[in-house]
């Protein structure tokens, strides 16, 4: 077994995600990326290997069986994704690991960070993996989901990348506790359809998923 196998197949078992070894495989060494990268950029404050497995790499696994589930019932078997302020691929790295068949972007607005991005992509063999370097507002290639981690509120969040918003497509935010007061700060022209409890594996916090689609105004 690789350091840390155990606790992250451990974690996959609890959220009931049933990867093959190659994927098992492909995230340790997603995690030892991090930690190369890290000792000369400033990829993610987070250093500690115990700390990155949970608060990192579980973290980010807890959407796979959400974000799977709404595509389904969104009749979608392939999909594009768009990571917003995806910093070192959380979620985005992880999801193209786990979903071969989700088209993933990770954008960022720095460039060192949308190069960890694509080397990545290439040491990990993740043909569906994209770094962008840019501003979210300035994109506007449709996306089926767009999601965010740790990025901005929610009002910022769905304003700055409503342009690249697929007809039909939905915001995916991952946030702490319910965020009460940002869902009432929301534009008038975006809607929360779904706010999803998640419960991270050795993570004793409060995380969510925040769902929302643009709101037909008209
Ligand atoms: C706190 S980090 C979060 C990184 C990652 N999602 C995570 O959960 O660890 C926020 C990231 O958003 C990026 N960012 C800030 N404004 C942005 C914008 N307008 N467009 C794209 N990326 C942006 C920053 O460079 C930073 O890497």
């Amino acid at each position: 077994m690789r350091p840390r196998e155990q606790e992250l197949r451990g974690g996959l078992t609890v959220l009931q995600l049933d990867l093959d070894d190659v994927q098992v495989g492909q995230l340790l060494d997603y995690l030892d990326l991090i930690a190369k990268w890290t000792q000369v950029y400033n990829l993610t404050s987070v250093r500690d290997p115990a700390e990155m497995l949970t608060h990192h790499l579980l973290d980010s696994l807890a959407v796979i069986e959400p974000l799977r589930r709404h595509l389904a019932q969104a009749g979608l078997s392939q999909a594009n994704l768009l990571d917003v302020g995806s910093g070192a691929g959380l979620p985005g790295v992880v999801i193209a690991i786990c979903r071969p068949e989700i088209a993933v972007s990770c954008v960022d607005t720095v460039a060192k960070k949308a190069a960890f991005i694509k080397q990545a992509a290439l040491s990990l063999k993740l043909p569906n993996l994209t770094g962008i370097h840019a501003r979210v507002e300035t994109l506007t290639q449709p996306f089926d989901v767009i999601c965010s981690r740790a990025f901005a509120s929610l009002h910022d969040f769905t304003q700055w990348s409503v342009s690249a918003l697929a007809p039909g497509g939905a915001w995916l935010a991952m946030k702490g506790k319910h965020p009460a007061n940002e869902i009432t700060a929301l534009p008038v022209s975006a809607e929360v359809f779904h706010v999803e409890q998640l419960q991270v594996p050795g993570l004793d916090a409060d995380r969510c998923i925040v769902w929302m689609r643009p709101k037909n105004t008209g």
